[in-house]
């Protein structure tokens, strides 16, 4: 469990990873979970709490769209070198279908365009509903001089 009031200021993390593919501070508070993350494809899941509703009881669409991007990245971790530096820097989902109870689940998967550039894809779903679609563009931080 992250001490998650600590003050972040400063370029150095205030805290660490437990390991490589494992829940950051924000996934963890949001109450992801890691089923699998292996040969660039990873699935993830987040129960649908109170601390998840936008204003009308529906899970909000900003946790729905942290959910997709962290399993993308989850789905990098497990192709790329422990300790490599990566970014989303372009995403985009589509809604289908609204989520009022249950836990969503996202599939993902890494498709390496060169050694700096990936494109991540990822299906959420909520039971067999299929209630998102979501595809990223991934940059690998180039390693300090
Ligand atoms: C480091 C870099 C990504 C790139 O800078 P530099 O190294 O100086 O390199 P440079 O600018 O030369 O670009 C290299 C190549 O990349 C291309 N390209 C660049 N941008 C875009 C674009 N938007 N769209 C398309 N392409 C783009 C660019 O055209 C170039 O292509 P070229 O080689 O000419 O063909 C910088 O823009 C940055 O830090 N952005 C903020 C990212 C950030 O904070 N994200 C949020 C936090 S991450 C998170 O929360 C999720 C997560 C969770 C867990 C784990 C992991 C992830």
């Amino acid at each position: 469990m992250y001490k998650y009031d600590d003050d972040m200021t400063g370029t150095t993390p205030k805290f660490t990873l437990p390991g490589w593919v494992a829940c950051a501070p924000f996934e963890e508070y949001l109450g992801m979970h890691i089923e699998e993350a292996a040969d660039g494809r990873a699935v993830l899941s987040m129960p649908f709490k109170v601390k998840l509703a936008q204003g009308v009881g529906l899970m909000h669409g900003g946790a729905i769209t942290s959910l997709a991007d962290t399993a993308v990245a989850m789905a990098i971790k497990s192709i790329l070198p422990e300790g490599s530096d990566f970014v989303t820097v372009d995403l985009h989902l589509k809604f289908f279908a609204a989520v009022r109870e249950g836990s969503v689940r996202a599939v993902a998967r890494a498709i390496p365009k060169d050694e700096r550039k990936i494109v991540g894809e990822a299906e959420i779903f909520n039971g067999e509903t299929k209630v998102a679609e979501f595809n990223a563009f991934f940059i690998v931080k180039k390693k300090a001089p």
